[in-house]
């Protein structure tokens, strides 16, 4: 790889929180490029990029420009003098008086174009499109006052916002709403993806976001952020180059991992079925189910190529115990989880047994009540927990009363259990043990269907299953497969409208989105 790919594939994929943001820049102007040169530089790509989606815009004419007092006001005058010498009616709503040096002298400049400033939004009433650039990572405190009332104003109004850096108002590491926020139809994200904008706070905000690359160096970047980043975002062609696509030629059913699926009650009979169904699209050489007895019939009829392992049932049709000739370690990996109830008896044998392991649903609650830190720490194989926010909040509710940022708690749980955590939401986070936090940076909220998580915990102990018996590291594997997850969701949301994509169709999708890769 060149170091101008290096570069390339670092920027797509690191998180910066608005500390390291300023420490880079810092270093960049402290090596000698000219505060006035980098904005030109930043803020003209920005202009050019509006240009090029003005040209499918014709009902474009007048385009307002919001301008605050630090240098995201100043980007915003360029791109507005940019577009003032292209045609464009500009108006400028400029809040406060008082202005970076270098940000003031872009406005004396538009100013003596003839393009009118006011101190009022009512004055851009009417624009068809706008060009936020209040405030971007220097925000430090709500929004409030006048300006707030303008940015709720602005909000009401119907034509596109282009937010500079971020939707102003958005605090750029927890994406959250200072006060109040611009809600953008785009975000042009400038130089490195800020951590706030894959936040579920930010997406009622952010609108489409795009990267606008300005060549910040890597000896800069890396100087500031550590090897291997702290934060991450999952990029689809790391996520794809980890899928096992690639057999060798001579393998067998068992050099292809065997999965060991514990799922399903009477109550929850269909749970395992899901969750079967992706490991089945998984790959995986062999699957085998776990079920109570009587569903055996039941899960022969829907998955003929699995092995069903009828097992014993308590009184309300969950698993009592395992047959006693199963043998656990005889499996590549374990999932355990969907559908189980807390009646089910089989949690503890698993914990215990040296086999890489995912853990979700009931297999969650389980330890939430039976000792979440403590039983994990102990284990000798790799774990992987996939909580929704809710068993998340069972599991760790020491971390969730002291943690105020999903990244953070997400963080904290990893470092204190050693296992990999699935944070799912709509902008999924896993963290590694290691610190390290990565989030999907692209889902689909017709994902928000039950039994969608069942095809995440089947799909990722398929992938677990097959590296953990080849090279593979298992790690990047949980993050192939949440991405994988999200592939399916969107394309069977284009092809089917948002509310095809049930849990069942789900599965359907998984290899249909990987086939043209
Ligand atoms: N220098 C350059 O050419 C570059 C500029 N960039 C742009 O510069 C921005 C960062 O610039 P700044 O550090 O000047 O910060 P901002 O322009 O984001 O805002 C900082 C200014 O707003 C004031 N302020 C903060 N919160 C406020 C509030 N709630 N109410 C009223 N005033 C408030 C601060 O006192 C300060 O004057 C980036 O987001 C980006 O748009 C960089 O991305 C790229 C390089
Ligand atoms: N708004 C959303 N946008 C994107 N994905 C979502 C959204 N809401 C839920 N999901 C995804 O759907 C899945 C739901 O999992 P879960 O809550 O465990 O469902 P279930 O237990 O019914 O299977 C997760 O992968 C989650 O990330
Ligand atoms: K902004």
């Amino acid at each position: 790889m060149t170091r101008t790919d290096r570069r390339k594939a670092t920027v797509e994929s690191i998180l910066v929180t608005a500390e390291q943001m300023r420490a880079i820049e810092a270093r960049v102007f402290e090596a000698g490029i000219p505060v006035a040169a980098l904005m030109e530089k930043v803020a003209g790509s920005v202009a050019r990029r509006i240009e090029a989606l003005l040209q499918e815009m014709p009902e474009v004419s007048r385009v307002g420009v919001l301008v605050g007092p630090g240098h995201n006001g100043g980007d915003a005058l360029v791109v507005a003098r940019e577009l003032h010498f292209r045609g464009y009616a500009i108006a400028v709503y400029q809040p406060l008086s008082k202005l970076k040096a270098l940000t003031s002298q872009h406005a004396q400049y538009l100013a003596s174009l003839g393009v009118p400033f006011d101190e009022e939004i009512s004055a851009l009433e009417g624009c068809d499109l706008f060009v936020d650039g209040l405030f971007g990572f220097g925000l430090e405190r709500p929004l409030s006052g006048a300006i707030a009332e303008a940015v709720d104003r602005l909000n009401e109004w119907d034509s596109p916002v282009l937010s500079i850096d971020l939707p102003s108002g958005l605090h750029t590491d927890t994406g959250q709403p200072l006060g109040t926020a611009v809600r953008a139809t785009r975000t042009f994200c400038l130089g490195l993806w800020k951590l706030g904008l894959v936040q579920d706070e930010a997406l009622a905000y952010v609108g489409t976001p795009e990267l606008i690359d300005f060549d910040l160096p890597l000896a800069d970047i890396e100087a500031v952020v550590s090897r291997p980043p702290a934060l991450r975002r999952i990029v689809a062609s790391c996520a794809r180059s980890q899928l096992p696509l690639d057999r060798p030629q001579v393998t067998h059913k068992y050099k292809q991992g065997h999965l060991l699926l514990v799922a399903s009650s009477r109550r929850y009979s269909g749970a395992g079925l899901l969750a079967g169904l992706a490991a089945r699209a998984s790959g995986v050489g062999m699957l085998s189910i776990a079920v109570p007895e009587s569903l055996k019939l039941l899960y022969n009829g829907h998955l003929p190529e699995a092995l069903v392992v009828g097992c014993p049932e308590t009184e309300t049709g969950a698993i009592a115990a395992f047959p006693e000739e199963l043998d656990l370690q005889g499996f590549s990996a374990i999932a355990c989880g969907p559908g189980l109830t807390l009646d089910a008896a089989v949690v503890p044998a698993i914990l215990d047994c040296p086999v890489p392991a995912v853990l979700d649903a009931d297999g969650l609650n389980w330890l939430a009540q039976n000792g979440t830190v403590e039983r994990l720490s102990a284990r000798e194989a790799p774990t992987m927990l996939t909580p929704h926010p809710g068993e998340f909040k069972r599991l760790f509710p020491q971390i969730e009363r002291t943690e105020v940022q999903r990244c953070d708690r997400v963080r904290r749980a990893a470092v204190a259990t050693g296992a990999i955590v699935v944070l799912k939401g709509a902008r999924t986070a896993i963290a590694h043990p290691d610190g390290t936090v990565a989030f999907l940076p692209e889902s689909t909220p017709a994902l928000a269907r039950g039994g969608t998580g069942d095809v995440l915990t089947g799909l990722l102990g398929g992938l677990v299953a097959q590296a953990s018996v080849g090279e593979g590291a298992i790690a990047p594997l949980v993050e192939a497969a949440v991405w994988w997850h999200a592939q399916a969701g969107r394309l069977a949301a284009r092809e089917r409208s948002p509310l095809g994509v049930d849990a069942r169709t789900l599965t359907d999708y998984l290899i249909a989105s990987i086939v043209d890769l």
